[in-house]
């Protein structure tokens, strides 16, 4: 059956048409006077009165949101003009015999005089029926409450440039074509929205509660980053009343990744939400750049097995962990002690605040302050202390002497002797408030040199100087020696911005309220506990996967720990995503027979959606020259197949370069780019990438190539060939030199 055919046809086509006209209509209308428009928006409502009017209650159910016509949401109308919704779904609430139909799509829509929903906002509380619903009996929560009712249809539609293309009913037992549509398409330089086949276990992380933190851990591909980006959008909607976008954070590894997903909240309607790495984060808080060695060559020390391997790595987990922020915290308290005030705040013999008062506000009253800034408030105490107790003194020796003055007047009768003791005391008058302004203008000062005053990274050298145990000789010299260099190292962050924090207070006041982290596998225990601290929020939603965690020697460990350490009041939600999404069965499984070999502590393998493709394609070459013009002929051949997005994957960036030159050698007319983490994608016709940059980032064909270098059963080196061959959508192809299989040959 054609769906001309279907008897509903006519109708959805007309509800289609309808439907553009009124985003037409209302978009028309407000580009005339945006104000006027609000005002105007009922009566020129009622003008065009073609849809069937219903019951106003539903307009509750979808929420009160879409009552705010603002700016923003007009934007989003304009962006919904050639697909103003995706799905239907017919609900009849509980006590009503009305089936109601509501198209819910990525905007809101309704008409004032009916209060009929046109479009429902997918991240109303209703639409979560069309996520999570079975047909028949169906709850949803609202803001005041869970409602019921009865599911009747779900309804998918595929609307192209504004065109009915097809529609279909769907239940547990359809197979989601719309999302098989989605998987089959191709793979743009950039994260797209997913609004219309989130699944069930995705909608769960979207919509879980915002006041608990939460961890996922997800498979390659189970759609964590579209997954994070959502949740902001439908948090946004939520609880717009109470949180504003710019109190949003996303945190990505770094810059190519931030121009990768830059586009999807936007689209999802959502500006101002702060998006950034956690290194400029780090940055803004310290209030300077920093000089950073490169994080990287750490990694390549370890793939070169360098000597210092072991100790490097120990520095580098051991500087993530709780036992070295304990260190700190051990360290901070000594200093509390040693800044604690000494003497009592005098002036000449009168005792304007008692030693023990003082520490008092250091040590309770404002303990919550960082130590430097309750030094300063102990300065202003003293100031402001001093400053009504010299007046009050300078009073009472202006009285004093008046007084004394006055009876000199009446004691001595003759005038040369009266004359010489008024004088007397009007000097001793003088001279007494001279010497109260005198030491009262140098006495906070004078109090204040007992609290000496250091930078953030003299600090950091004294607390790496004052390390007690043996073990971390390494760790203090190799510090110190880089400190010495003005450098510092990813690793140091955590201690460094937390150290900020308590001694000085952040350079710049975030406002955050709820973090979102992806590839959070790369961040360590004492990263998360800085991060929760300086921002003062557990609203975090912790997105990663263990088996990705190429800088585990840095990062998480396990998830186990993160809950005990991190949020220790076992408040914390933690939900695991196995289903993938990205790419075939066939080559999920390949790259599956590559993780197991890995440490991953508790590994759960990525299970793929039933979405075949070809095998990958391995190959071994005696020549380098001969491997490369095999990647051209097959991106020549993908190109011609329809496939946009290609990268060759080398293990490292000397790989890369090596791998490009060996193109320029091929003379190709291709456009071929070599990607670092700062480098913006430009939509090359390949790009050749490290394989620790890759992460995240997905392309339709993938040629992950062995010229000098190859993966072996090393742990690290496992999780890098893993996280290159989950990349590719399509197509998958490993071609290595011969001699340069390594782990390959075993799989
Ligand atoms: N429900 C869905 N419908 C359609 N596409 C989806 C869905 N979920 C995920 N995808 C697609 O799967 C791919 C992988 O998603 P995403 O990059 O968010 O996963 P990830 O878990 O962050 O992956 P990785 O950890 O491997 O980088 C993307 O192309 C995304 O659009």
């Amino acid at each position: 059956m054609t769906i001309e055919q279907h008897r509903d046809y006519d109708h959805e086509l007309q509800r289609l048409e309808e439907t553009k006209t009124y985003i037409q209509f209302v978009l028309h209308e407000s580009e005339h006077n945006e104000d006027a428009f609000r005002a105007d928006i009922k009566e020129a409502y009622q003008r065009l009165n073609s849809l069937d009017s219903s019951e106003g209650y539903i307009a509750l159910l979808t929420s009160a949101k879409f009552l705010d016509m603002t700016q923003q949401s007009l934007r989003q109308l304009q962006q919904v003009q050639q697909r103003p919704y995706f799905c239907r779904i017919d609900v009849r609430p509980e006590h009503t015999e009305t089936i109601q139909p509501l198209y819910i799509g990525k905007a809101s829509l309704f008409r004032p005089d009916t209060q009929e929903p046109v479009i429902v906002d997918w991240r109303s509380p209703i639409a979560n029926v069309y996520y999570e619903g079975r047909i028949g009996e169906i709850s949803y929560e609202t803001t005041t409450g869970t409602e019921r009712g009865e599911l009747y249809r779900k309804r998918q539609y595929t609307i192209d440039k504004g065109q009915l293309q097809d529609f279909r009913d769907i239940d547990i037992t359809t197979r989601d074509e719309l999302l098989q549509e989605s998987l089959g398409g191709s793979a743009d330089s950039r994260l797209k929205d997913i609004v219309s086949t989130i699944q069930e276990e995705q909608n769960r992380v979207i919509r879980a509660e915002m006041y608990r933190p939460m961890i996922v851990q997800g498979a390659a591909g189970s759609g964590k980053t579209t997954i994070a980006l959502h949740r902001i959008a439908y948090l946004i909607y939520t609880y717009g009343d109470k949180f504003n976008p710019d109190q949003f954070m996303i945190l990505a590894p770094h810059q190519l990744f931030l121009k990768y997903i830059a586009d999807v909240l936007p689209e999802l309607g959502v500006d101002a939400v702060r998006q950034t790495t956690y290194i400029d984060f780090v940055s803004e808080g310290l209030g300077k750049k920093l000089n950073l060695a490169d994080p990287n060559e750490r990694l390549f020390r370890f793939l070169n097995g360098d000597e210092d391997t072991e100790q490097l790595k120990f520095v580098s987990l051991y500087k993530g962990s709780v036992a070295y922020k304990q260190q700190i915290d051990d360290y901070l308290e000594a200093l509390t002690v040693r800044m604690l005030p000494q003497k009592d705040f005098k002036l000449g013999k009168h005792m304007l605040y008692a030693v023990a008062d003082l520490r008092k506000f250091f040590r309770e009253d404002y303990v919550r302050l960082p130590i430097y800034k309750r030094v300063e408030k102990i300065k202003k105490i003293l100031a402001d202390r001093l400053k009504v107790k010299k007046k009050q003194m300078l009073q009472e020796i202006v009285d004093h002497y008046d007084h004394e003055i006055d009876q000199a007047f009446a004691r001595y009768k003759v005038p040369e002797q009266r004359r010489t003791q008024v004088v007397k005391l009007m000097d001793a008058k003088e001279n007494l408030l001279k010497k109260v302004e005198a030491l009262s203008k140098t006495l906070v000062k004078e109090y204040m040199t007992q609290f000496p005053k250091q930078d953030l990274i003299a600090h950091y050298r004294e607390f790496l100087q004052g390390l007690p145990d043996e073990s971390l000789q390494y760790l203090q010299t190799y510090t110190t020696a880089l400190l010495d260099k003005k450098q510092m190292e990813l690793e140091d962050t955590p201690a460094l911005l937390y150290l900020q924090h308590k001694l000085f207070g952040l350079k710049e006041e975030f406002k955050i309220r709820n973090l979102v982290i992806d590839e959070a596998q790369d961040y360590s225990v004492f990263q998360l506990v800085t991060l929760k601290e300086v921002l003062g929020t557990e609203m975090f939603t912790i997105l990663g996967d263990l088996s990705q965690g190429i800088h585990s020697y840095r990062g998480v460990q396990s998830w186990e720990e993160v809950l005990r350490e991190v949020f220790p009041s076992g408040n914390c939600n933690y939900l695991v995503l196995e289903q993938s999404y990205r790419t075939t069965v066939e080559i999920m499984e390949l790259a599956n027979r590559v993780i197991v070999h890995s440490n991953t502590p508790g590994l759960v393998l990525a299970k793929p959606v039933v979405r075949h493709g070809e095998q990958p394609t391995q190959e071994v070459f005696t020549e380098e020259q001969a491997l490369i013009a095999q990647v051209l002929a097959d991106v020549l051949e993908l190109k011609g197949q329809g496939l946009g997005s290609m990268a060759v994957i080398g293990k490292t960036m000397a790989e890369c370069q090596r791998i490009k030159e060996r193109f320029d050698a091929l003379a190709t007319h291709l456009s071929i780019q070599v990607l670092d983490e700062k480098e913006d994608y430009a939509g090359n016709d390949v790009v050749i990438v490290p394989s620790y940059v890759v992460k995240g980032l997905e392309f339709d064909a993938v040629f992950i190539v062995n010229l000098e270098e190859q993966y072996t059963a090393d742990d690290l080196d496992v999780k890098l060939l893993y996280v290159a061959m989950t990349r590719p959508l399509h197509r998958l192809f490993v071609y290595s030199m011969a001699g340069q299989t390594g782990l390959l040959d075993v799989i």
